[in-house]
């Protein structure tokens, strides 16, 4: 079975309805068709059997909670987020805050300052390169899964960007306290720790432990209603980031998504951004350019729009900067 009724969702395809959820172990052909229909409807899809083995999740979950357990005054040599690093509440540099605390990694450069202690430096290195392998090579899966769905004729053409040793791809370990409250307080709206927003890159893999706090922003409801995503600490939930966006013409959607911070318990989640090199060109690839869906975004490179990004709030529709105008790309 490929997709199974899990939460409900306003939608046009999965009448009723449910997050999409895909199996990695069913035919080829099906998961290509449901990972296109779930990236064009949602941006968002669950997926399980996937081939990361559990020791490797296992030992990254481990090394993330006894980092977040350490001293604040131990964290804090790990940061301030600039933006990697180690950070708390204070989220990008406008502004933003929520009630988490975080560490932001690159995929592939050295970590950014001391993390803890000299011995546990080199254990922890090693199981972030251990679980950032594994989840770059389902995000390559996933991405090539897609492109074959989109009948493109490259169908690397998504990945090729993530395995470039230079991709701009990143780690992040968000944990969220959970919070005292009385019998009413808990009725009450929820707290953000993480407010709204799309991924600015390719494609994210998330996980996280089984407490719940990840939503997703409902594209088919007219003012958006907030879908919450019930935790599944054995999968993983990916989601289409603005860059895949704008390569597919906003074909595929960047979903818009929050987290919030429950009452019962804390929560981590391990966050991997496959993001493209820094001197990459982002633009719709010719065959997602039809008389239908004429061009939607003009060219840039990943640097241009991470200098965009973090001159914008965290909830900004940064996509939307970079609309093709005829008269300016010719
Ligand atoms: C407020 C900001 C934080 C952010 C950079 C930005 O200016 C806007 C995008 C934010 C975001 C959201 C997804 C990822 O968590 C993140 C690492 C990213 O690439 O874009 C964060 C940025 C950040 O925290 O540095
Ligand atoms: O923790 C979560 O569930 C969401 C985190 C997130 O959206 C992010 O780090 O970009
Ligand atoms: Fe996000």
């Amino acid at each position: 079975m490929v997709v199974v009724s899990t939460t409900p969702v306003q939608s046009k395809r999965y009448i009723g309805t449910e997050i999409p959820v895909i199996d990695l172990s069913c035919r080829r052909e099906i998961a290509q068709e449901e990972i296109v229909n779930a990236c064009e409807e949602y941006g968002f899809f669950k997926v399980i059997n996937h081939a990361i083995p559990n020791d490797v999740v296992a030992k990254m979950e481990a090394v993330g909670l006894e980092f977040f357990a350490k001293p604040v005054t131990e964290k804090q040599q790990a940061g301030p987020a600039n933006p990697l690093g180690y950070g708390c509440k204070s989220i990008g540099p406008n502004g933003d805050t929520g009630e988490v605390e975080y560490l932001l990694l690159h995929a592939n450069q050295q970590l950014p300052a001391k993390i803890i202690c000299e011995e546990n430096q080199i254990e922890f290195s090693c199981v972030v390169m251990e679980y950032v392998g594994s989840v770059k090579e389902l995000a390559c899966e996933i991405l090539e899964l897609l492109a074959q769905g989109l009948g493109l004729e490259d169908t690397e053409t998504f990945s090729r960007l993530i395995r470039d040793i230079e991709s701009d791809s990143l780690l992040r370990l968000n944990h969220y306290p959970s919070y005292n409250c009385n019998k009413e307080d808990n009725n009450k709206v929820g707290r953000v720790g993480f407010g709204e927003h799309s991924d600015p890159q390719i494609i994210t893999l998330l996980r996280s432990n089984g407490v719940a706090g990840l939503q997703i922003l409902s594209p088919s409801t007219d003012a958006g209603s907030w879908v919450p995503v019930p935790p599944d600490p054995a999968a993983f939930f990916v989601n289409v980031g603005d860059a895949l966006q704008a390569m597919t013409n906003g074909r595929l959607v960047s979903v818009r998504h929050r987290a919030m911070v429950t009452s019962y318990a804390t929560r981590m989640s391990t966050v991997f951004f496959g993001g493209p090199p820094l001197h990459a060109w982002i633009s719709p690839i010719p065959e997602m350019i039809t008389t239908q869906r004429p061009r939607r975004y003009r060219s840039f490179t990943w640097s241009e729009f991470k200098k965009m990004m973090y001159s914008l709030r965290l909830g900004h529709n940064r996509l939307e900067l970079f609309r093709f105008k005829a008269e300016e790309e010719a």
